[in-house]
């Protein structure tokens, strides 16, 4: 369970991103956080890993009965709670001149020892994991195409099953289909859901497209200029919500 009680984030220049965010986000829910741009949803996104730092508040993360209270998290103990956390961007950040396999299998680099971070050896089980995932998104008969031939949903699917092979508790993806054109966008976006529903992976999601958001997350969370102004379930969702979110530029999405 990810908790957010209170949270301010005002940037150094005095710009306030976060106001007074009270949340709860539920273990195993797909949560889209939507809204126009500059309205905090990646600032909101990043304070859960600390890649932001919030001003006020506290975030606070549960899982297997570890309580993580982020902002005083440093070090070492912010590297290993980071290790849980998938983290997926616009950008697909794989090596495009390895295959798809080994870029899978570098999720599982830091767990490698010296000796065999220093000749890439994976153990059976890493490469085991490594299709598994790759199977499970449709992408195993690309397991030994060099990434640079793939189309930019496969890239991103790639470094979806890249996040799951590091077997995080929760993924954190900020715009993951901005970079792509509709269909393909669908398709990455049905992949999320079925990791979400099938491996029971909490998934937190910023996206630009509504009608996606809407058609596959449980529960959309809208913000405008840092403050949260609409949370609720997808199916509950109705245009004067949109509205608020949006502004009057809704009507024209
Ligand atoms: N490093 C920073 N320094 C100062 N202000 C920042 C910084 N990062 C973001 N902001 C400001 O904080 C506010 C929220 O930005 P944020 O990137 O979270 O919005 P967003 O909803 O993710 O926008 P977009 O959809 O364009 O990515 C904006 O006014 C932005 O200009």
């Amino acid at each position: 369970m990810i908790t957010f009680k209170k949270v301010n984030k005002v940037w150094p220049n005095g710009k306030s991103a976060l106001k007074d965010i009270n949340l709860k986000i539920n273990d195993g829910e797909f949560v889209a956080i939507v809204g126009l741009s500059g309205a905090g949803k990646t600032t909101l996104l990043k304070t859960i890993n600390k890649m932001v730092s919030i001003s006020s508040g506290e975030v606070i993360v549960e899982f297997d009965n570890q309580k993580f209270e982020i902002n005083s998290l440093k070090g070492k103990k912010l590297r290993n709670y980071r290790k849980y956390i998938g983290l997926m961007s616009q950008e697909y950040n794989n090596i495009e001149s390895q295959t798809t396999i080994k870029n899978v299998l570098n999720a599982r680099v830091s767990k490698l020892n010296f000796f065999r971070t220093l000749f890439g050896i994976f153990s059976d089980s890493d490469r085991i994991t490594a299709l598994n995932n790759l199977n499970k998104i449709n992408l195993l008969e690309s397991a030994y195409t060099r990434v640079e031939n793939l189309s930019g949903g496969q890239q991103q699917r790639v470094a979806l099953a890249r996040t799951l092979t590091q077997e995080p508790k929760l993924i954190i993806a900020d715009e993951p289909v901005s970079a792509l054109d509709p269909i393909l966008a669908n398709q990455v976006m049905q992949d999320f859901k079925k990791i979400n529903k099938e491996d029971k992976i909490t998934i937190i999601i910023n996206i630009h497209h509504i009608d996606l958001a809407l058609k596959h997350a449980d529960r959309i969370i809208g913000l405008k200029d840092g403050l949260i102004v609409f949370d609720g379930s997808t199916k509950n969702i109705k245009n004067k919500d949109l509205k608020i979110i949006y502004g009057n530029s809704y009507e024209n999405l």
